[in-house]
């Protein structure tokens, strides 16, 4: 019976929502300010994931308005020439946003390279700066990702203060930074990863869970409250017995979506919500500059 499923959170809807706001915001600015908001992106080598990435991130982009100045660089390029194209991208002031595309090659250090970037313009929210703005609670460039997971989350209206949340995933990217922003909004916070004991006790106890593993289909039914609301931040490409390929989550979704109130799908959650808070960032990062 169809009513017994899960709500689906609908990420790819709301971005489009979003990016559409962002678009007639952009158009204002351009006509108050005589620039658009721009944005820099960084990519090294030609990971084929980071590479469609990247052409979505400046569609996305074009369509809002906004200017995108594409960096691309042959897989072997020296730690120099980025840290100098870097310096460079801090100085223009044409770009209110700088984003290095992860992972990088491992010749190259990526950690260093962030930490370059004028925290004004780290949109993607990884500096150390922006990072201990989110620990403080000091208002400031927050990382995409957990962004769009609180942007679904409040348009959704679901009710973060007070309940039990359950992030799985540890990472600096996603897991952390989640479990800051759910503390943020009076969530009671818990972080499991793959030291955890007892996780299935743990994720079962969740309110609110949130899958950001980086294993496929990690989360299965069975580790699941029922009634719980289940976000998917995974996106792992596998290919099926025919040899298709395509794009699953962290969670089993045909067997949670039975139990969960709401469920967001993959693709078309977490991960269109990504870029249009990459977007918002942006047109953040351009409103201050002007005041
Ligand atoms: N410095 C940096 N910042 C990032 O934000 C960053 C990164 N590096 N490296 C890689 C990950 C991954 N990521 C995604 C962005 C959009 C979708 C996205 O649009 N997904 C759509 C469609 C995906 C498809 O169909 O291929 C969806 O899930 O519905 C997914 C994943 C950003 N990342």
């Amino acid at each position: 019976m169809d009513s017994t499923y899960a709500h689906i959170l609908d990420g790819k809807a709301l971005a489009q929502r979003i990016q559409a706001q962002i678009s007639e915001e952009v158009a204002q600015l351009l006509s108050t300010f005589g620039r658009p908001p721009g944005l820099a992106v960084l990519m090294v080598g030609d990971n084929p994931a980071s590479a469609a990435y990247v052409r979505g991130k400046e569609r996305a982009c074009a369509k809002a308005g906004i200017a995108s100045f594409g960096h691309h660089f042959p897989e072997n390029t020296s730690q120099t020439e980025l840290e100098q194209t870097i310096e460079a991208l801090n100085q223009d002031e044409r770009v209110d946003g700088i984003l290095v595309q992860l992972p990088l090659p491992d010749h190259l250090n990526a950690v260093s390279l962030l930490h370059q970037i004028n925290p004004d313009k780290d949109v993607d929210g990884l500096h150390p700066v922006s990072l201990g703005r989110l620990v403080r609670g000091e208002s400031g460039l927050r990382s995409c990702t957990p962004a769009g997971v609180m942007r679904l989350l409040r348009e959704y209206q679901i009710e973060v203060k007070g309940k039990q949340a359950v992030v799985v995933g540890r990472s600096i990217l996603v897991g952390k930074p989640m479990s800051l922003m759910l503390l943020e909004a009076d969530a009671t916070v818990t972080i499991a990863h793959s030291r955890t004991e007892n996780l299935k006790e743990l994720t079962r106890s969740a309110d609110i869970l949130i899958a950001a593993i980086g294993r496929t289909q990690f989360i299965t039914a069975d580790m699941v409250k029922p009634q719980s609301v289940v976000i998917d931040v995974g996106i792992n490409r596998v290919s099926d017995s025919s040899g298709q390929s395509r794009l699953v989550g962290d969670v089993h979704f045909d067997t949670v979506r039975e139990i969960a109130q709401s469920i967001t799908p993959v693709p078309g959650g977490v991960g269109a919500m990504t870029v249009a808070m990459l977007l918002h960032n942006t047109v953040l990062s351009y409103k201050r500059s002007q005041s």
